[in-house]
């Protein structure tokens, strides 16, 4: 059912630094910071040849990467994008095998302007992972 890794996300605590670091560090192709109001994250999307790294940071009060900022002061791996071809019928398969699926139930536009879920990271080996359509 899952297709290709889509991006893996890096919760960063100073986007800034983390953008210039991927930019000058490691020479990377690093886009522009995006706010994503419905997300509660602002982000930055670095290029591989292969995939995507997606810088996270917290915008507003109730963003849900806040808890894990707290808990990991330096930042860390957030979670990881998997592509599906039809969402809907993932979500319910997944439901159907006892998966949590985070939030409403119901897909939101992610940043790449595509419908989006997460799945709860006590299910899949403690890792967040989030399901992109594509
Ligand atoms: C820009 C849009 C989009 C895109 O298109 O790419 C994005 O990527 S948006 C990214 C941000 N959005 C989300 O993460 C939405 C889904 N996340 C959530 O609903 C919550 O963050 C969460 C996963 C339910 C965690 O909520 P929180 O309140 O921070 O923590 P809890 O106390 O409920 O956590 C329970 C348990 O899980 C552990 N945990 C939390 N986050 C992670 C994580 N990212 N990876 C692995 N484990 C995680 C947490 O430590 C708790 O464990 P215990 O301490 O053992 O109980
Ligand atoms: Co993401």
């Amino acid at each position: 059912m899952i297709g290709r890794l889509n991006h893996v996300a890096i919760a960063v605590p100073d986007l800034e630094a983390a953008s210039a670091q991927y930019a000058e560090t490691l020479g990377a192709k690093v886009g522009a910071p995006q706010d994503e109001p419905d997300h509660g994250v602002t982000v930055v999307f670095i290029e591989l040849p292969n995939t995507k790294i997606e810088l996270l940071s917290p915008l507003g009060e109730a963003s849900p990467i806040k808890g894990f900022l707290d808990k990991n002061p330096s930042g860390g791996i957030h979670h990881i994008c998997y592509e599906v071809e039809d969402i809907l019928a993932a979500r319910d398969r997944l439901k159907d095998q006892g998966a949590r699926v985070l939030g409403s139930g119901e897909p939101k536009i992610g940043a790449h302007g595509k419908p989006v879920l997460f799945l709860h990271p006590k299910d899949f080996n403690g890792t967040l992972i989030e399901l992109e359509q594509v």
